[in-house]
């Protein structure tokens, strides 16, 4: 079937066709040139405050596998940094390449890390998450380098629950999971107004990307790499390279949290 995907008959450079979005003035990602981002002394620590019990399941949605949160209350949230308001976590996710050396969307001075995290947040000045995806201050991401060293322990329970969702469309419970594990020491970081990253590539992300990079082993690389774009019953198709390369900045200044 059609649809959207990161093969060479609907991968990024087709999205065009039918997502006028995908060249549109604040697209994401882009690649981040540090020299040429501007230190805002204005610009508050980020305060991320994740709930483990709020964590429900894992699924492969056939363009990653992401990790689902209850959103219905206040528990796990992102404030200060360069929004204002609450913004609740929805899901993370990941993107990786079919090799160590590239996988992550956005770039630094045109270098590809093998994966990147996205914690993905809603502002609750809006109704609910559909509704914030539409605005321009609607939804805030965060984006984590992995770079490859050791095996990173705090990954391994989302590694375990792979073998349980090879195939599109699988689903397993994933509870108690911290988030903040998942996180660097430094939360300094550079942010920017962008979009979704995948079709329906909404202007509505205002994009933290972390500084400091967490580590992955190449081994936990290859259980990702094990996962499959494909359903039970199709051709297989192994996720991998499931990442949209920088898109043009067109004008958009990138700011950054610290000196
Ligand atoms: C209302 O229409 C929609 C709004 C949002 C979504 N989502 C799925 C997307 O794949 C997607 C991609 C994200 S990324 N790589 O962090 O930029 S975040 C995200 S999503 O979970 O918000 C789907 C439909
Ligand atoms: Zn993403």
């Amino acid at each position: 079937s059609h649809g959207w995907g990161y093969g060479p008959h609907n991968g990024p450079d087709t999205w065009i066709e039918s997502c006028p979005n995908a060249d549109g003035p604040r697209q994401s990602p882009i690649n981040i040139i540090p020299g040429q981002t501007s230190f805002d002394p204005t610009l508050k620590p980020l305060k991320l405050k994740y709930d483990p019990s709020n964590s429900t399941d894992i699924i492969n949605n056939g363009h990653s596998f992401q990790v689902s949160f209850l959103d219905d209350t206040d528990s796990s949230t992102l404030t200060g940094g360069p929004v204002t308001g609450t913004y609740r976590l929805k899901q993370f996710h990941f993107h990786w390449g079919a090799s160590d050396d590239r996988g992550s969307e956005h770039t630094i001075n045109g270098i590809k890390f093998p994966t990147e995290l996205h914690l993905v947040h809603w502002n609750t000045k809006y109704p609910n998450f559909g509704d914030a995806a539409s605005k321009p201050d609607g939804l805030a991401v965060v984006g984590v380098f992995l770079k490859i060293g050791a095996a990173n322990p705090k990954l391994q329970k989302v590694i375990d629950a792979l073998d349980a969702i090879k195939t599109k469309g699988k689903q397993t419970p994933f509870t108690n999971f911290n988030c903040k594990t998942l996180l660097p020491a430094s939360l300094d970081y550079w942010t920017y107004d962008g979009s979704l990253t995948t079709p329906p590539l909404l202007e509505s992300v205002t994009w933290i990307v972390l500084k400091e990079p967490i580590s992955v082993s190449s081994a936990q690389m290859c259980k990702f790499r094990s996962l499959m774009f494909s359903g039970d019953g199709e051709a297989p198709s192994c996720m991998q390279d499931n990442f949209r390369p920088p898109q043009a900045l067109k004008g958009r200044v990138v700011r950054r949290s610290f000196k």
